[in-house]
């Protein structure tokens, strides 16, 4: 059982100042964090205990030193497109990889590994599937406003180059289009080069009924 919403999580949960510390010291990091920028930090809320058995695989078995040990996330400021172009669901068509609605950061470590040196794609797929999990929620609350839950029904994600370790890269999501229960979703994910070294699509769906 659940005894809390997205909306409450990412409202009251703090964001970790070390991981803002940590990602500000990185070039690449520091324009989203700039008091300038179009983004804002939000908790990551899964990288948090809840007290209860869910996002353990987050905030348990990938939260330590030599896994992803820091994880920061973004979103885009309410208000910072006065009135952006929409398609016929409201979807914002401004966004996109130059325009991204929800960014992580994510430092990764050699326990993730499959080759050496490298991280394995279950776990890049994973941190795709939560950072576009996160962005649609985000999305939901604050732009489009629906209640109900979201299921991840199909990702694909294409690997480009491999993400060596250690190493930090960002993610960058944003809403495709949406029809009905199902939501569109795309994503990168960059080295801090801004390499691109993996891409991903996703569809998630607006359950029936509660969780
Ligand atoms: C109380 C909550 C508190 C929240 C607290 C928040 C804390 C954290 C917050 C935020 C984190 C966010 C991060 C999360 C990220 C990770 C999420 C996961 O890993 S989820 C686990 C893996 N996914 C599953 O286990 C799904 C298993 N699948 C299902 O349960 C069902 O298949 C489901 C619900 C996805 C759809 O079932 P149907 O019965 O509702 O819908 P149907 O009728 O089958 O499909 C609806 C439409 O979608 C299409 N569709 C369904 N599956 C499709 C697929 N795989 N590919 C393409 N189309 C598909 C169908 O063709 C249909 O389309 P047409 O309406 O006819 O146009």
């Amino acid at each position: 059982m659940y005894n809390h919403t997205y909306k409450e999580l990412i409202t009251k949960l703090q964001v970790s100042q070390e991981d803002v510390d940590f990602f500000a010291n990185m070039p690449f990091a520091r324009p989203y964090i700039d008091n300038t920028s179009l983004y804002q930090p939000v908790p990551f809320v899964s990288r948090h205990d809840k007290g209860d058995l869910s996002d353990k695989f987050f905030n348990k078995a990938i939260n330590s030193h030599d896994t992803i040990p820091r994880a920061l996330a973004f979103m885009q400021r309410p208000g910072s497109l006065h009135s952006p172009p929409t398609d016929e669901n409201g979807i914002d068509l401004s966004q996109g990889a130059e325009n991204p609605f929800f960014i992580t950061f994510c430092q990764i470590e050699s326990g993730v590994n499959g080759y050496i040196d490298t991280a394995h794609g279950g776990v890049l797929a994973a941190l795709f599937d939560e950072t576009l999990g996160l962005c649609a929620e985000s999305y939901r609350v604050f732009v489009s406003e629906e209640g109900g839950h979201l299921l991840t029904a199909s990702l694909q994600v294409s690997y480009r180059s491999p993400v060596r370790t250690p190493s930090a890269v960002i993610i960058k999501t944003w809403m495709r289009r949406k029809e009905g229960r199902k939501w569109f979703l795309e994503a990168q994910l960059l080295d801090q080069d801004g390499l691109l070294k993996a891409e991903a699509k996703s569809l998630y769906i607006g359950l029936k009924s509660a969780l």
